[in-house]
């Protein structure tokens, strides 16, 4: 038997009061399916990103998250769906101030209802080189540290989807390589990925590249070096 699609969205509308931003945006996205997103500024990638992440709601369309009809769910269910399948390394992080990296990634198990395995968490510290950072408070880390703990954050709980907002933004070319190593790794991590870049070089990493135009998902047409 087919297994359900992780994502489908069918004629999609979405706009801020007059802002048409997404207009009849479809995207079908399997389990364990890595894409990225790529469009200018100002195209709608957060707001994508913000629905998908069961943040946003949109005015019109379906979407299906694992099978349930999004725009049907109560909140609670929404937060426990997200807490549970859905892993976010956006440009605020918001990691909890008050609590260590190692802290944050437990709490986050821990709302998902996974268990926290401190061997896995030891090695996802490593893998973004903050083996050193697991102790510190988010404060006492750099902003593109900060992110790399927020993205173990996110893998600790294995979640079905990962959507991460230019994952490599503010990182230089050796560390965003390590971070894009860990995310597209499936020994480390076998869910769905959904990143946006404006990197090429970062793009063409993934399965399959589309083009976010005119509030539609579509192929990018450039050749794709595999
Ligand atoms: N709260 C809001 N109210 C009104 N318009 C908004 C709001 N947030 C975003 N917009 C508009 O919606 C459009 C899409 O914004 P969005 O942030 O999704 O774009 P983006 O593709 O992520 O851009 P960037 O690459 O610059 O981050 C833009 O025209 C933006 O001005």
């Amino acid at each position: 038997m087919e297994q359900t699609p992780l994502i489908q969205m069918q004629g999609l509308r979405f706009a801020y009061g007059p802002v048409s931003v997404l207009a009849d945006l479809g995207l079908t996205l399997g389990h364990g399916e890595r894409i990225a997103i790529m469009g200018r500024s100002g195209a709608g990638k957060s707001t994508l990103l913000h629905i998908l992440a069961l943040l946003q709601s949109f005015n019109e369309g379906r979407f299906l998250f694992d099978g349930e009809a999004v725009d049907t769910l109560e909140r609670g269910r929404k937060e426990e769906v997200r807490a549970r399948h859905i892993g976010m390394v956006f440009q605020a992080h918001y990691l909890i101030p008050y609590l260590t990296v190692e802290e944050n990634v437990v709490l986050a198990c821990e709302l998902a209802g996974v268990p926290a395995d401190p061997n896995q968490v030891t090695h996802l510290l490593a893998c973004v080189g903050l083996t050193e950072r697991g102790k510190h408070r988010p404060t006492q880390l750099s902003g593109g540290e900060q992110q790399r703990a927020g993205l173990v954050r996110a893998l600790a709980k294995q979640p079905l989807l990962l959507l991460a907002d230019e994952p490599t933004g503010n990182l230089d070319v050796e560390t965003g390589g390590r971070v894009l190593d860990l995310m597209l790794d499936p020994a480390i991590y076998a869910g769905a990925v959904i990143a946006v870049t404006h990197q090429p070089e970062v793009a063409n990493r993934f399965d399959r590249v589309l083009a976010l135009r005119d509030g539609r998902l579509q192929y990018q047409t450039w050749e794709q070096p595999r």
